[in-house]
């Protein structure tokens, strides 16, 4: 009856922690000694054990088919759900020159294809150059390779197609393959091979593609659209969020799963989201320019990393501008331009009703100078005329610490 003990004994120990919890019981020597057998465990640490009591008191009842007491089935419940939401990722990301976009490092593929794509939260594909791209429409560009990737898997009859807000397009094939970004993997990620790109893209020697977090009901594959890349990781993060801290010329970061509370001051105000049209859309209250006292008004945007610039209603527009000496609206840029010098006030939004308000310092309104002497400059703050909403694009975004809430469908900004 030796077994029946020794397994009895080995159940207490568990339950009464007699055992260190932390250890697997082996037996890999058996001793004779006299009539009877007898052997002897030793116990070697498992490095792979994780120290969890009520998950090993389960399985000793499990062992002897005892039904589970409601607080322990609760327990792990707990546990269940905590091994689950214990992953959070961060990724830096690097601004091409003006900040007219930003760059960010991810691994494609087994074994991982580094490719450096501009993420997007105003579009749903996450599309790349590939091997599929023809050389001719490539310039220097990594690609994405999927026949040297053991896990890529061709979505056979699927295609995709997207064009975006500045006019550049691109086309293509689809694949499934490992996505890692910040540390974070989805295994079968919808990876959007090119196999057409504008101009646009293959003058831009750097971007090797994009990764849309917007919405995935904007996903341009068919038949089926595909979920974004944030949209597959979602559940298995601490908390169903992303954040970006866009940095005015100098690299910045996006975390996912959690907020680094050293990133921002003072509070994160949060406003709603409708995501009805597939975009990170929300209402900022009003605006105010350099000290002026806040116009409150309703401006619908879209928080959008995608885009370089703060498109606003013209109406704003124009006012800002008319603080400026020597500002005017030049026909040929299409656009508003000022004086490279001396630094155009501040704009700042409202965010919520608790008073927030993010403050664009005047210099991020002087974008890039467009003569070669350098006295006029392109502006950053643009009209969003023809579009049907605003858009709230790198110039704002790098003046704020924005939570992209894809549990609750909110954003909260903060000041840095
Ligand atoms: C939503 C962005 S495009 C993007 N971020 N992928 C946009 C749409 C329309 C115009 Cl006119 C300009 C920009």
């Amino acid at each position: 009856m030796v077994r029946v003990t020794f397994t009895i004994a080995l159940v207490l120990g568990y339950m009464t922690g007699t055992f260190p919890l932390e250890t697997s019981l082996r037996s890999d020597d058996t001793h004779h000694t006299g009539g009877g057998k007898t052997f002897s465990v030793r116990q070697v640490s498992n490095p792979d054990f994780i120290r969890s009591g009520p998950y090993q008191l389960a399985k000793a009842y499990k062992k002897f088919g005892v039904p589970l007491p409601e607080d322990l089935k609760n327990a792990l419940g707990r546990l269940r759900l905590e091994k689950r939401k214990r992953s959070t990722g961060n990724e830096v990301t690097k601004p091409e020159s003006y900040d007219v976009e930003y760059l960010t490092p991810v691994s494609i593929g087994t074994p991982g294809q580094v490719l450096h794509l501009d993420i997007d939260t105003g579009s749903s594909d996450l599309w790349v150059f590939s091997s599929e791209t023809p050389s001719n429409l490539v310039n220097g560009q990594s690609l994405y390779e999927p026949a040297k990737s053991s896990t890529a898997q061709k979505l056979e009859g699927y295609t995709w197609k997207i064009s975006y807000g500045d006019g550049s397009s691109s086309s293509g094939v689809v694949y499934r393959d490992s996505v890692t970004l910040g540390g974070l993997t989805v295994s079968s990620q919808a990876v959007e091979a090119a196999t057409q790109v504008s101009e646009e893209f293959t003058s831009d020697s750097n971007n090797d593609g994009l990764l849309g977090l917007g919405f995935g009901s904007l996903n341009t594959v068919q038949p089926k659209g595909q979920k974004t890349w944030f949209e597959n990781i979602m559940q298995e993060l601490d908390s169903p969020i992303f954040t970006a801290d866009l940095k005015a010329g100098e690299p910045g970061t996006y975390n996912f799963g959690y907020i680094d509370k050293n990133a921002h001051i003072g509070n994160i105000s949060y406003v709603s989201v409708n995501d009805s049209n597939g975009y990170w859309t929300w209402t900022s209250p009003g605006y105010a320019i350099g000290t002026g006292a806040l116009v409150s008004t309703q401006i619908m945007g879209i928080a959008d990393t995608g885009t370089t610039l703060l498109l606003l209603p013209s109406t704003i527009v124009v006012m800002y501008y008319a603080q400026i000496p020597g500002a005017l609206y030049d026909a040929t840029q299409g656009a508003y331009t000022l004086p490279c010098s001396p630094t155009p006030p501040d704009f700042s939004f409202a965010v919520g009703d608790d008073g927030q308000v993010i403050t664009i310092p005047g210099e991020y309104i002087l974008y890039a100078a467009i003569t070669s002497i350098g006295t006029m400059c392109f502006g950053g703050i643009q009209a969003d005329s023809g579009i049907g909403f605003s858009i709230f694009g790198d110039v704002a975004l790098k003046a704020a610490f924005v939570v992209f809430d894809g549990g609750k469908k909110r954003l909260g900004w903060a000041s840095k």
